[in-house]
């Protein structure tokens, strides 16, 4: 059968809540802010306090992560005065996994109760005036994989689960793009954080030069391998939605400058603006 007509994918809504209640046997409070963290930037979550962790394989139903740089467990904990729920590293598409079953944390957390989430990701820019070290804070974005037929709410034929049709035009929440930037003017950092387009691709080829052109004429200022996907179904099942990204490197806009992207790279631009990221989110947790 395949990823798309699975008997997997038609018991979602009971996948999520077999998990829901799962973790709810494994944590004593309610969480109203849920967060995911990309590649290199699983350090956010050690801004939670008392944190308790379990890893993705405990729990039914749940994708693992696959990537170096991804931990793949939950960390749930105190950030300021919130209870706070962080996916520290995500699955992807390019791990083997159809978008709706990546996307199952998101569904599950706002079973859990969240009402806010902040998805953060790891791009390349295509905006030739971003720089490596940027963030990114998302207004809109290009959802590629959805234009092309692949999106994670098609066929789930379960109104439980959302609705059939969506509107995202307004998934980028103003009132939490709001709080983003007030949080970067007082951190002090509004030159290092940009708002802008975000696509996302399936991977895991990095983009070449003609890739990377056309999503210039296209509009885009950056490019991924998540994020999009998830903002799309946290709006399908009702959440308020943050979502920013850390440029790890320079999307290949011209073919003599060019220049190899590794993971390796990726990750270690990540750790090189943890702090910063980790104040930035402890500082937006701390105003919504
Ligand atoms: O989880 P994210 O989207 O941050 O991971 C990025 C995209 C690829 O999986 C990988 C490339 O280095 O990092
Ligand atoms: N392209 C796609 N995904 C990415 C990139 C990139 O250049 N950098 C980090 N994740």
């Amino acid at each position: 059968m395949c990823s798309h007509c699975s008997s997997e994918k038609q018991n979602l809504y009971e996948h999520v809540q077999e998990a829901v209640a799962f973790l709810k046997n494994n944590i004593s409070k309610v969480p109203t802010v849920g967060i995911i963290c990309g590649s290199g930037l699983g350090s956010i979550a050690d801004t939670l306090i008392n944190p308790i962790f379990i890893r993705y394989e405990e729990v039914p139903h749940f994708p693992v992560a696959k990537v170096d740089g991804h931990e793949g467990r939950i960390v749930v904990g105190e950030l300021n005065r919130r209870f706070a729920i962080c996916m520290q590293g995500r699955a992807h598409y390019h791990d083997g996994y159809p978008l709706w079953k990546c996307t199952i944390p998101v569904r599950v957390m706002q079973g859990l109760g969240i009402t806010h989430l902040i998805i953060t990701n790891a791009v390349g820019a295509i905006n030739p005036n971003y720089e490596v070290g940027d963030i990114l804070i998302v207004k809109d974005h290009l959802d590629l994989m959805g234009l092309t037929g692949t999106s994670p709410i098609s066929g789930l034929d379960d109104d439980r689960l959302g609705p059939k049709f969506l509107t995202v035009t307004d998934a980028y929440d103003k009132e939490m793009i709001k709080v983003a930037k007030l949080t970067a003017e007082k951190l002090g950092i509004t030159d290092i954080v940009r708002e802008g387009a975000l696509t996302c691709v399936g991977g895991p080829c990095f983009e070449t030069v003609t890739e990377c052109r056309m999503l210039r004429l296209l509009g885009v200022d950056a490019v991924g391998m998540s994020n999009v996907p998830e903002v799309i179904v946290a709006r399908h099942c009702g959440l308020t939605v943050l979502s920013f990204c850390l440029v790890t490197n320079m999307g290949n806009l011209d073919h003599e400058s060019c220049e190899a992207i590794s993971h390796a790279s990726v990750i270690d631009v990540g750790a090189r603006r943890s702090e910063v990221i980790k104040k930035f989110v402890e500082g937006i947790v701390q105003n919504i």
